[in-house]
């Protein structure tokens, strides 16, 4: 199977940015694309400090659910509890889209929604993923939209929350 995913990892406790690299280093050979590390105003209503962000690309052999299964891994390596819902974190992998064969995937099994339901609103996976990939689309309510006009249509505060940083390694 011919694979290319887009993931989001986010991270507000501990080495954060660390966590954010041992995402990297376990994509290995089938990491394509990573952004630089932003920081970012919590998203999600809960007070809480601000979370170092990365959107990156992944490609190889795997089936949607075997993405999910690598950003678990990932979480549970870095010790991940979950607690309060949008809430601190060492670190929280999301599966933002999956193409296969150049198809994108749509799954509304709850264990995996595709493509995720809330990546549209949030400013932390769209500002890194549209410097990794100029040209994005992702769809939204069955329509696909350029990921530069989602950003574009969010609140202005929200957008300033985010700010781009170095690279992640
Ligand atoms: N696209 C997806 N990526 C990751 N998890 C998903 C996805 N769709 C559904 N889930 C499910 O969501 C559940 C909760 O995930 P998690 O604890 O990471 O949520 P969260 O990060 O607090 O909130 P959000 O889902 O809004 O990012 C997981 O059990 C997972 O199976
Ligand atoms: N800025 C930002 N806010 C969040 C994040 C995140 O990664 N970045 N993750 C959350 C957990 O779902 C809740 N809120």
């Amino acid at each position: 199977m011919n694979s290319r995913a887009v993931l989001s990892a986010g991270s507000n406790i501990g080495d954060s940015v660390g966590f954010l690299r041992s995402v990297l280093d376990a994509a290995g050979a089938e990491l394509v694309a990573a952004s630089n590390v932003y920081r970012t105003a919590p998203w999600g209503g809960v007070e809480q400090d601000d979370f170092v962000n990365v959107t990156l690309i992944v490609a190889g052999d795997r089936g949607p659910r075997e993405w999910l299964e690598f950003c678990r891994d990932c979480e549970r390596a870095a010790d991940r509890v979950r607690d309060v819902r949008w809430g601190p974190r060492t670190l929280d992998v999301d599966v933002i889209t999956v193409d296969v064969d150049g198809v994108p995937v749509t799954s509304d099994d709850p264990e995996l929604i595709l493509p995720h339901p809330r990546a549209h609103q949030r400013a932390f996976v769209l500002a890194p993923w549209l410097e990794i990939d100029p040209d994005a689309t992702l769809t939204v309510d069955g329509r696909p939209q350029r990921v530069a006009d989602l950003l574009a249509e969010l609140d202005a505060d929200e957008v300033a929350g985010v700010r781009r940083g170095g690279p992640v390694r």
